[in-house]
């Protein structure tokens, strides 16, 4: 599934936009501020009627504006789709798929998959483990849909756990409850933590190619670190029983696949701590590839990759590794400063998109 078209009314510093996408490689250029990265954000938002800048989404509507609509055609061999996004701040969200109205966009089949690189999506290499385990937790459910409720399953049991915990402390419930809950909790962990280490394993061996091939020098890996040792359900149990005095103590679960990392290695030693800024960002493209192609491989289609000025920090070889990359195969929309920083942005098969005076157009600056 491709997107082919953009058209968009009042979102951010467009009143109003009508793009082409190419099916491989679309370059966005225009001066600082020009609205790159919005035309990126509402490319995004028409895919899944979400912001990937903001919680606050009533900032995409343009200012003085009292509504934004986006409308995104898309193809696959089957034939056009269209899907199309209606926001206005307070109502809820006008969704339809093929012109009928949907709740929401996660499970619709017209519009492509998307995977977006925002300069502070670096965050998930440097960031909170929490981050990179959720992160995680939306590739399993990518890969496989069906999968996505072992982990709400998990943070369900977790909650009443911890409150069962606060309960015992306060002298409101007995221990005697507790048993019940660990083997709830374990069963959706152990499966929780399954799901993490297969995806890791497939996404493994292609980080490392990718990385190799961005240039990103020395042996990297990529390796699910998961906090318990259970090797089944009982396995857990057993150490959560371990652990319930420490846990009464603190009146939480401080055990179990809630603590999870995944982590990035250079040489052994954490990208996090010792990377340079060129080297997590090649990390975290060497990542967000990988995830596409292991995507494309399990649904039969590649995301549409979305990558927010990744060009200003890498040098000139491997920018042009990254180019011939994004240039051999699924579709990506890239923004740049300048178009140079794009190796080979002026061949055919590359659409390019100018923004300037709040306007995109199609094709270069004249
Ligand atoms: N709701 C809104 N209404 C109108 N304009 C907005 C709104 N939100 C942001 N803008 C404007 O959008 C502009 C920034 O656009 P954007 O972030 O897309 O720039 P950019 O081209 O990606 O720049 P850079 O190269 O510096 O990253 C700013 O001038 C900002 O004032």
């Amino acid at each position: 599934m491709i997107a082919t078209r953009l058209s968009l009314r009042d979102f951010r510093s467009y009143s109003a936009a009508d793009v082409r996408l190419g099916p491989g490689l679309t370059v966005v250029s225009g001066r600082n501020g020009a609205g790159k990265t919005n035309l990126l954000e509402a490319i995004y938002f028409a895919c899944t009627g979400r912001s990937c800048r903001t919680a606050n989404e009533r900032e995409v509507v343009r200012f003085g504006a009292e509504l934004t609509r986006l409308e995104l055609a898309c193809e696959d061999a089957l034939g056009r789709h269209e899907i199309s996004v209606g926001f206005k701040p307070g109502d809820a969200k006008r969704l339809k798929a093929d012109g009928a109205p949907v709740d929401n966009l996660v499970g619709v089949s017209a519009r492509p998959l998307v995977s977006v690189f925002l300069p502070d999506r670096l965050e998930l290499v440097l960031g909170a483990p929490a981050l990179r385990r959720s992160h995680l937790d939306q590739v399993v459910a990518a890969l496989w849909p069906a999968r996505a409720g072992t982990r709400r399953a998990y943070s369900a049991a977790l909650a009443q756990r911890n409150a069962l915990l606060a309960s015992i402390r306060a002298g409101r419930a007995s221990k005697a409850s507790l048993p019940a809950w660990d083997a709830e909790l374990a069963r959706h962990g152990i499966a929780l933590m399954a799901d993490r280490d297969a995806t890791v394993e497939r996404l493994r061996p292609r980080f490392a190619e990718h990385a190799a091939g961005l240039g990103l020098e020395g042996e990297v890996e990529l390796r699910y670190r998961p906090r318990s040792k259970a090797a089944d359900a009982a396995g857990l149990v057993a150490e959560l029983a371990e652990r319930v005095e420490s846990d009464l103590e603190r009146g939480f679960t401080g055990h179990g696949p809630h603590r999870d990392d995944l982590a990035f290695r250079r040489e052994g030693r954490e990208l996090r701590a010792y990377g340079s800024r060129g080297q997590q960002r090649l990390g975290l493209l060497s990542l967000l590839l990988a995830e596409r192609e292991e995507l494309a491989a399990e649904r039969g289609s590649a995301p549409l990759l979305l990558l927010d000025d990744v060009m200003s920090e890498l040098d000139a070889t491997r920018r042009e590794r990254l180019t011939s990359l994004l240039r051999r195969d699924g579709q990506a929309v890239i923004t740049t400063t300048e178009l140079e920083h794009v190796p080979g942005s002026d061949a055919d098969d590359v659409e390019k998109i100018f923004i300037e005076g709040g306007r995109a157009l199609q094709g270069v600056e004249a």
